[in-house]
């Protein structure tokens, strides 16, 4: 049914939210102020027509930004834009009565993002590649993404080559495709390890000739190496890393590095705090991945780093290994949730830096409320449960000194943030 309706807001997710005769509905690529006519089915409205555009409408980067559900936010003004990615941190953060100011949104898109998952489907033996439609399993298949770094420029078309070799076993694949020093690193998923045996061995010489062809640093397929032509390599301060097939990685390089930047700004209140101690900082980086940022700290303090994934904890023992004047790292694997760092463990630490996934820290954190920690430092991907966990250290004392979105998601509806805590009531 067609309805008229003017647009209030902009949910989280980018869509513009009605609110009519008691009802709200959300339609997507509606902004605030429009007056749209819209098909609504429950509490979704497909955009039809507007009649009354919002001068804050801008005219999207890319031909697919209509039906690919790749970004959010291409058709948004820049002021838009930036009040749209902040105002559910700041949000989330009120209603957790964290009062900091939020600090203006720092633009970390860089040269684009360095890594893609890209699906793909097989139709009548051809295989296609692209993104998913908004809220949709049907693919939309694309040749070109602007979001990405040129060095991923050519990533639809590789990606395409590499479904069509695996056609034959019509199988919904994942692709990803990172930008490395050294060309790109290509991970598949999906295949599924009991392919036949004689098919999947066939397929897997193919995909090595393609590695070849196609100029591939590494092709993994689930995370075991196939061909490794070129070690992937990545910069992470003094250090070089070859990071695991398909382990998490920074969005882009410039996101990378201005979260590290952050975080060693934030390690400068414990350097202070120790003025007159003549020994060097020491530091807990808790969820560190391959290590982009205890690589970064060991260049001035000693740096213990917990991970759950032995694979990245591999590769940053040999990233360190390699690495000349690095102060000590100690490495741990451990999952955090389950068994989070107790207080005699972190009170040896001047700072500790914890960079959770999406569900934040919360076991972690309430051990750290309950130690004689001076400093922490919070990555986050998950505005509410980075609010939760700053809630936790504001009740024991923490005052968050600075909380700064950081957007290397461009167009989406991600943003990162990065908070400085610092304990001013001591704990006895
Ligand atoms: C958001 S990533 C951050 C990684 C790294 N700091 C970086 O910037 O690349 C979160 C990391 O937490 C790790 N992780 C997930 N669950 C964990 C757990 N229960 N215990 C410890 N680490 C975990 C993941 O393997 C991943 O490396």
């Amino acid at each position: 049914m067609a309805v008229d309706l003017t647009i209030d807001e902009l949910g989280a997710r980018g869509d513009g939210v009605a609110r009519t005769a008691g009802r709200t509905i959300y339609v997507e690529g509606a902004l605030p102020g429009e007056a749209v006519s819209a098909e609504v089915t429950g509490d979704r409205g497909r955009l039809l027509a507007i009649a009354r555009p919002s001068p804050e409408r801008t005219e999207p980067i890319c031909s697919y930004f209509d039906c690919c559900g790749g970004c959010a936010a291409q058709h948004m003004a820049v002021p838009l834009y930036t009040h749209w990615k902040t105002a559910a941190i700041a949000t989330a953060l009120a209603r957790a009565g964290i009062g900091t100011p939020l600090a203006p949104l720092v633009d970390a898109a860089g040269s684009g993002r360095r890594r893609v998952i890209l699906h793909a489907r097989t139709h009548g033996g051809r295989a296609s590649v692209g993104f998913m439609a908004p809220r949709s399993h049907d693919l939309i298949a694309i040749d070109q993404c602007p979001v990405l770094t040129p060095a991923l420029a050519r990533a639809p078309g590789v990606a395409r080559q590499l479904a069509q070799l695996l056609a034959r076993f019509d199988k919904p694949l994942d692709l990803q495709l990172t930008a490395t020093l050294t060309g790109l690193d290509v991970d598949i998923r999906g295949l599924g390890r009991k392919a036949p045996g004689e098919q999947l061995d066939a397929a897997r010489l193919a995909l090595v000739e393609a590695a070849e062809r196609l100029d591939l640093a590494r092709l993994a397929l689930h995370g075991d190496i196939l061909v490794e032509r070129r070690p992937p390599l990545l910069a992470m301060g003094r250090a070089t890393v070859v990071p695991p097939p398909g382990g998490f990685l920074q969005a882009t390089e410039a996101g990378e590095q201005i979260l590290a930047d952050l975080v060693l700004a934030g390690l400068g209140e414990a350097r202070g705090a120790g003025k007159g101690r003549n020994r060097p900082l020491r530091v807990a980086d808790c969820f560190c991945g391959c290590g982009p940022f205890t690589l970064r700290l060991a260049e001035q303090a000693e740096v213990h780093a917990v991970e759950i994934d032995a694979a990245a904890l591999a590769a940053l023992d040999r990233a360190r290994r390699g690495a000349p004047g690095l102060k000590p790292i100690r490495l741990e694997q451990r999952d955090l949730f389950r068994r989070p760092l107790l207080p005699p463990e972190i009170d040896r630490f001047d700072a500790l830096v914890f960079d959770p996934p999406r569900a934040g820290a919360e076991a972690l954190v309430r051990q750290m409320a309950a130690s004689r920690l001076p400093l922490a430092v919070a990555v986050s991907c998950d505005a509410a449960s980075f609010a939760r966990d700053a809630a936790i250290l504001a009740a024991a004392g923490f005052v968050a000194r600075c909380i700064v979105p950081v957007d290397q998601f461009r167009y989406s509806a991600h943003t990162e943030i990065v908070g400085v805590f610092v304990r001013e009531k001591a704990k006895r």
